[in-house]
């Protein structure tokens, strides 16, 4: 089977060739060329997934193996046989040539050219050729070579590459040949590469000129899929729609000589923040005259250009232009991704690897690693190899210095145990020049058997993250749990006959008494539970507010009504809409751009559009945060998801409503992000539960509390006994709601346990923002990350640290808005007291208990619930948050904000009339920021 105009020779004749160590190709019946296509067809599936290995043939180098020959296995024809013997590795790593350059050529197996020795072309008796024919007058020489470049398959000192024409190379060939020349041992460590696909440029050129031709041209030259768009919104579809499809642009040009047709610094700064896009290449074509001062071009590149060049009508220059911007922008790009893959792969390896710098300092440790130690990995990284092995290294030490491996039985020191024997293979490698500059670690038991580390004592969770490297705050427990709190206990419980192994054994009368008395206090419940402090004030509004956040229904029961409910219950599903101007709503998209800054202007994002703040600000944290892959979902599906949410979010509601959710989000956004800077790292699906919680937190909000819904005898009241009446229902409608439609259903794609653990987290955290329990959250998170004492030893897994902080992160998040910048504060606590005084009047006008009675527009003072409300719940939050965080902006804006509210107090500025006059509208950019 011969393909017109393209051939592969090789120049050396070559023996028996060793087939892939799956041996699928044995069949002796078959004649080499269908053996050869067989081949090529499972290497070419194996390389399907880029994260396979390309086949090895694990038997000796060098050798040839008896029924290979016979077999009729060789590189070639039965022509072939004869000659020198090539190393085995030389052998596949040609047969892998093969396949690549076809495969750059855009041919089949089909037209797969027969191999064919060329004796004649053979320079030199110590060299081994490769000729691959020149098949037309463009044909991707350099690609060709650096893809080989790129694989590492030739490395060998006597194996030249040459590609040309099938003759003899010329003097200036032989100049290139040498140029690829590669070290042989290379092929004993391959580079995994990143995926080969038909690379595609995205033109965003406003006409169709000269200059955009000239683009066109040199893209096709470099054999890239070309597609032109002419506006910005053109531009971002198809981006959305390549994205959807995994066929992502590697390279968009952008037309950037004048911003009447397109704003090219706007079109860059949103691909950037398009999600799956911030490897992508971004190159502006400027006006010639731009490069004779920096500013545009430097806003340009500050926008996320990768490079800005000059407007050229010559083709060539173009073309160099593109080749270096193929060579040192997008293939480095593409090689990041692949590593990112490939690291991912090594921390999910069941197997332990570990890498030490050429110190012997521990740089790197996958998840077994941690599990076979019993360590987090901020306890592993850094530290002295010597830390973790209980024997003598100094032969590793010494051996890394001068010889390549190590393998041997050393014994690791797992953390509180006793050492365990281990099978160490080390494996020193280099990074820069030939001296090992790391050495990596596998372990194994002796024997084999990796399970064996399953069978380890484990934490519930992998560790991850540094939750324990938080700042100690100087907190004050017992500012919360003073003299003034109470504490529940269960007599039923306390006087069970519970006995625990540590009880009386081997102890005295004394301590077993002194153990009775710890169990008696462990046996309470509500360990943690101060409920309520104090309320120390004159203040009857801030008693009002107070006693009505942080107490049950009890206290109201007794003059329940029977009136209707205001609640819709059963099937109550509310169409949602998603706005048609979503995906190119350039105000919008500049709004968002600071969607993780503290002062982000919600109420202009509420305004802009059209009341669905929840639907934009939710997609972009999606985005941000890597919603998508990690729930492995479509973008539609999630869109969807938000607008349903967003759609049972009450309009009517002054307050609750989706503003607020998205603010909320937004809150949680920023902090993930802070916690990031901090170095204390969320996991993808632990940031992806926060967003969802924080979302869906409010959802189907009546706009009255739960004691109201207690008081009226309202359904939910009755279907959840009067406990956390509300929080149960957001949680409980928020997967009604998603699992009930699977076009909504954001996660249909998890496997069981994966799901299962984020229900549990996003329940969790919706209920935990139920203020009846404030400090009891409070307390415990203070208890724990407040202590001098290690968080690991005070809780029982880093699962309950964690899912301490996520409680805490939504509860900050959720009554945020007094350390928001001041405009914004007194917006949201306008907000709030107009849905409290819409309870009042509702009480009033139904005869139901007055649950907050000062709350009555006529009489109440907004400047004093605000102070109340920042003295006795926000303060004491925010200050252990901030701790925890490392946010003093929070801080600043509540003390500003709780000065302001003092001074409109004096100043006896009351009524939500009176504030308002003194306020600027909304929208504006607040001057306490940051
Ligand atoms: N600025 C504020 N002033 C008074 N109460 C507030 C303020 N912000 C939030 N809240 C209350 O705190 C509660 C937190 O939980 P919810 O969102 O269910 O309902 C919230 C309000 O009742």
């Amino acid at each position: 089977m011969k393909v017109p105009g393209v051939e592969i020779s090789l120049a050396t004749p070559v023996p028996a060739m060793p087939m892939p160590s799956h041996g699928r190709l044995s069949n002796s019946s078959k004649t080499p060329e269908q053996m050869e296509l067989e081949y090529e067809a499972n290497v070419a599936a194996e390389r399907g997934d880029i994260m396979t290995p390309l086949p090895r043939d694990p038997r000796p180098q060098g050798m040839t193996f008896p029924g290979d020959a016979a077999a009729g296995v060789g590189m070639g024809n039965s022509s072939v046989g004869g000659g020198r013997n090539m190393q085995p590795e030389i052998v596949e790593a040609i047969r892998n040539l093969d396949a690549q350059a076809l495969r750059l050529n855009n041919l089949t197996l089909e037209d797969r050219c027969q191999l064919t020795t060329q004796q004649e072309n053979k320079p030199d008796d110590d060299t081994d050729y490769v000729v691959l024919r020149r098949p037309q007058k463009h044909h991707p020489f350099d690609r060709q070579c650096h893809s080989l470049y790129e694989r590492r398959l030739y490395k060998g000192p006597k194996l030249h590459l040459w590609v040309g024409n099938g003759k003899k190379p010329s003097p200036s060939d032989d100049d290139d040949l040498k140029t690829f020349q590669r070290n042989l041992m290379d092929l004993k460590y391959p580079t995994v590469l990143p995926p080969n696909p038909q690379l595609k440029a995205l033109l965003v050129f406003h006409k169709s000129d000269s200059i955009c031709e000239v683009v066109t041209l040199a893209c096709q030259r470099h054999q890239l899929d070309v597609t032109l768009v002419k506006s910005k919104e053109e531009a971002l579809d198809t981006l959305q729609k390549s994205y959807a499809t995994a066929q992502c642009y590697h390279l968009i040009i952008i037309d950037a000589r004048s911003t009447k047709g397109l704003d090219a610094e706007h079109i860059a700064r949103t691909i950037r923040h398009t999600h799956g896009h911030h490897l992508t290449t971004i190159i502006a074509v400027c006006k010639k005259s731009f490069f004779e001062k920096d500013d545009a071009l430097i806003a340009l590149l500050d926008a996320g250009v990768n490079r800005c060049i000059a407007e050229t009508t010559n083709l060539a220059m173009c073309s160099v232009e593109l080749k270096q911007i193929l060579h040192s922008i997008i293939r480095p790009h593409n090689v990041m991704s692949t590593q990112q893959a490939l690291y991912t792969a090594l921390h999910r390896l069941k197997e332990v690897v570990l890498i030490t710098d050429d110190l012997l300092r521990i740089q790197y440790a996958n998840r077994a690693t941690e599990r076979l130690l019993n360590m987090r990995l901020d306890e592993i990284i850094s530290k002295p190899l010597a830390d973790i092995f209980v024997s003598d290294l100094s032969t590793i030490s010494e051996q890394g210095k001068s010889i390549k491996e190590f393998d041997g039985i050393l014994t690791v020191r797992r953390k509180n145990q006793e050492g365990i024997p281990m099978h160490v293979r080390v494996v020193p490698v280099a990074c820069i020049g030939s001296a090992p500059t790391h050495l990596i670690f596998n372990f194994d038991i002796p024997g084999g058997g990796m399970d064996f580390i399953a069978t380890l004592p484990q934490p519930k969770e992998a560790p991850r993250g540094s939750l324990h490297s938080v700042r100690r705050c100087s907190f004050d427990v017992r500012s919360i749990a003073s003299d003034g709190l109470r504490r529940t206990s269960l007599a039923k419980l306390t006087s069970l006959p519970l006995e625990a192994p540590i009880t009386k054994e081997n102890c005295s009368a004394d301590e077993a008494r002194l153990i009775d008395k710890v169990l008696e206090f462990l046996k309470r419940e509500g360990l943690y539970s101060p409920q309520m402090k104090e309320i120390r004030t004159d203040d009857p509004i801030a008693t009002d507010l107070i006693g009505a956040l942080l107490t049950g229904p009890s206290v109201y029961s007794s003059r329940r009504s029977s009136n209707d409910s205001i609640i819709r219950t059963g099937n109550s599903t509310r169409t949602a809409i998603v706005p048609a101007k979503m995906k190119a709503n350039p105000i919008v998209m500049e709004l968002l751009e600071e969607s993780l800054s503290w002062d982000f202007d919600i109420f202009k994002l509420e305004e802009i559009t059209d009341y669905h703040p929840l639907l934009y600000l939710g997609m972009e944290m999606f985005r941000r945060f890597d919603v998508f892959a990690t729930l492995n979902i479509d973008e539609n599906v999630c869109k969807a998801w938000l607008a349903v949410i967003e759609a049972h979010y009450h309009k009517s509601n002054t307050y609750h409503n989706s503003t607020h959710a998205a603010d909320v989000m937004q809150a949680t956004g920023a902090f993930i992000t802070q916690l990031t800077n901090r170095e204390m790292v969320m996991d993808r699906m632990d940031e992806a539960t926060a967003l969802i919680a924080a979302a869906a937190h409010d959802v189907d909000h009546p706009g009255r509390s739960s004691a109201f819904l207690s008081n009226s005898n309202n359904p939910l009241a009755i279907l959840y006994n009067d406990l956390t009446v509300l929080e149960n229902h957001h949680a409980a409608i928020t997967f009604k709601l998603t699992l009930g439609d699977d076009k909504i259903n954001i996660f249909k794609n998890l496997d069981k346990e994966t799901y299962k653990s984020a229900r549990s987290t996003i329940i969790d955290m919706i209920l935990a923002t139920e203020m009846t329990r404030h400090f009891e959250h409070l307390a415990k998170f203070v208890s724990v990350f407040g202590s001098e004492v290690e968080p690991r030893e005070l809780v029982q897994s880093e699962e309950e640290t964690s899912i301490l902080m996520r409680r805490m992160l939504i509860k900050v998040a959720d009554v945020s808005n007094p350390a928001r910048p001041m405009q914004y504060c007194i917006e949201w606590a306008r907000r709030i007291a107009e849905e409290y005084f819409m309870q009042t009047d509702e009480e009033k006008q139904r005869h139901l208990p007055i649950v907050m009675p000062m709350f009555d527009r006529a009489t109440c003072s907004i400047p004093k619930s605000q102070i109340g409300f920042i003295e006795y719940i926000i303060q004491d939050m925010m200050h252990a948050w901030d701790s925890f965080i490392d946010m003093p902006q929070l801080i600043t804006c509540m003390q500003i904000n709780y000065s302001q509210w003092k001074k409109y107090d004096e100043q006896g500025v009351n009524t939500l009339a009176d504030i308002m006059a003194k306020q600027p509208p909304v929208g504006n950019k607040p001057s306490n920021s940051k």
